[in-house]
């Protein structure tokens, strides 16, 4: 086995051990070990819903008084004890959402001071958990976060809109839970772990305003009418004294766990971000500066060496190819690189999905242009293109997991040996 190759197996195996140590199931019952739950009425919103209602269910089974889950289409993997499990739209709601969203509010309704909820919150919930406000129609909801959407608006300027249009974020949903108690276990896919921001926080205060709301559509020139505009002016609450919040699985701890297999496997680890942000290719030469700084002046770590990065980057899609951001991040680096050896980098989305793709990102090296070269492909036009994914496919350096289940955002390793 050449040095590359085996270093190529280190960095699948660091990837492989830091997305099972956020996997939903492994996550929730590390939690639910500590906290002593009787009688609990079950929610469960989000991508990674239904494996964490699983997970609960698992631990705490007649405890269990009855559950909800609300996942995306083709996201369930089959009936759970006790609960009602349904399957709707993302990353727009639908009918279901709000048939769903209804079920819950019916669940929790008229509950006492003595009744807890155990609420799982995973990404993807805004869309999943929704009763649009009075006044306020799902089409209207959806027409205005497709805009935003596609205005390139950020997670938190869409859900400080979707928060003042809803009648469950922004911390109503606590308000419709109170006087009861909501535990809520959260698995973070916002970057710096915001809690009035994943799922556009449900059960917790919300710090944005109706007039964030308003400047952010006036932002993107998305024209509202003026009952939609008295809704938005309709402020959400800013205290709640009827949640606590544990967030159980994050990016942070996808970079921890990295860190710690790759000192099992002989290198240094450093953990540079975990709020990378910013155009994916561009991310990828402030990266593998960094790894030439490694290998010319041995710093800012000493070789051999792990460079860990934790976050989000976006593409600008121009062209009309295949991928995705770690995908593009992945072939942007492979041209940064090539030639070199003794170093490989692997992009990854922990869901287990890059792009409109079946790939979960890339893993490349030294040699992975001449690859692509080999089998005739010209990965400047590639990259030129955004059809990232055909051009590792060409060089073998796709990475394919499937759906992991779990959605903590994405973590970029990069070995460098001596
Ligand atoms: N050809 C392409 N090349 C690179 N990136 C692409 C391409 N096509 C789409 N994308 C990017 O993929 C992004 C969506 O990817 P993905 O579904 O993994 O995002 P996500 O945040 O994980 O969403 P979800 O929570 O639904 O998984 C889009 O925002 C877009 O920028
Ligand atoms: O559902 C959402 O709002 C996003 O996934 C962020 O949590
Ligand atoms: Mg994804």
């Amino acid at each position: 086995m050449t040095k590359s190759q085996k270093m190529r197996q280190e960095i699948s195996e660091i990837i492989k051990y830091s997305i099972e140590k956020v996997l939903p199931d492994v996550a929730v019952k590390e939690e639910l070990n500590n906290l002593q739950l009787n009688n609990v009425y079950v929610v469960a919103i989000g991508k990674a819903s239904w494996r964490m209602a699983k997970a609960t269910a698992d631990v705490l089974g007649k405890c269990i008084k009855k559950g909800i889950v609300i996942t995306k289409y083709g996201h369930s993997e089959g009936n759970i004890e006790k609960f009602i499990i349904y399957e709707a739209g993302h990353p727009l709601p639908d009918e279901n959402t709000i048939k769903a969203t209804d079920e819950v509010l019916k669940m929790v309704s008229n509950l006492s001071e003595n009744d807890t909820v155990l609420f799982l919150v995973s990404g993807g919930g805004s869309a999943l958990f929704e009763k649009p406000a009075e006044g306020v129609t799902l089409e209207n909801i959806m027409k205005i976060t497709d805009k935003l959407m596609k205005s390139g608006a950020n997670i938190y300027e869409l859900n400080t809109v979707r928060k003042h249009l809803s009648q469950v974020k922004g911390g109503r949903f606590a308000e419709h839970v109170a006087p009861a108690k909501l535990k809520v276990l959260v698995l973070s896919d916002v970057l710096g772990d915001r809690l009035d921001m994943i799922a556009s926080g449900p059960a917790y205060p919300d710090s944005t305003t109706s007039e964030d709301a308003l400047l952010i559509l006036k932002k993107y020139k998305i024209n509202i009418d003026e009952n939609i505009k008295q809704v938005i002016l309709r402020e959400t609450p800013k205290s709640v004294n009827n949640a606590t919040h544990t967030i159980i699985g994050n990016v942070e701890k996808v970079c921890q766990a990295a860190a710690s297999k790759a000192i099992e496997l002989g290198y240094n680890p450093m953990i540079f971000t975990t709020t990378l942000q910013g155009e994916a290719r561009e991310a990828a030469k402030f990266i593998m500066s960094i790894a030439k700084e490694v290998i010319k002046n041995n710093r800012p770590v000493g070789v051999p060496a792990a460079l860990i990065f934790g976050g989000e980057t976006t593409v600008q899609v121009r062209g009309n190819g295949v991928g995705g951001r770690n995908q593009e991040l992945a072939l942007a680096a492979a041209l940064d690189i090539a030639g070199m050896k003794n170093v490989v980098l692997a992009s990854v989305g922990t869901d287990g999905t890059d792009g409109p793709t079946d790939a979960a990102g890339g893993i490349i090296d030294g040699d992975s242009v001449q690859r692509m070269k080999n089998s005739g492909v010209n990965p400047v036009k590639y990259l030129e293109n955004n059809d990232s994914y055909n051009a590792l496919k060409s060089s073998g350096d796709l990475l394919i997991t499937g759906p992991t289940g779990t959605n903590v955002n994405d973590i970029i390793v990069v070995l460098i040996s001596d």
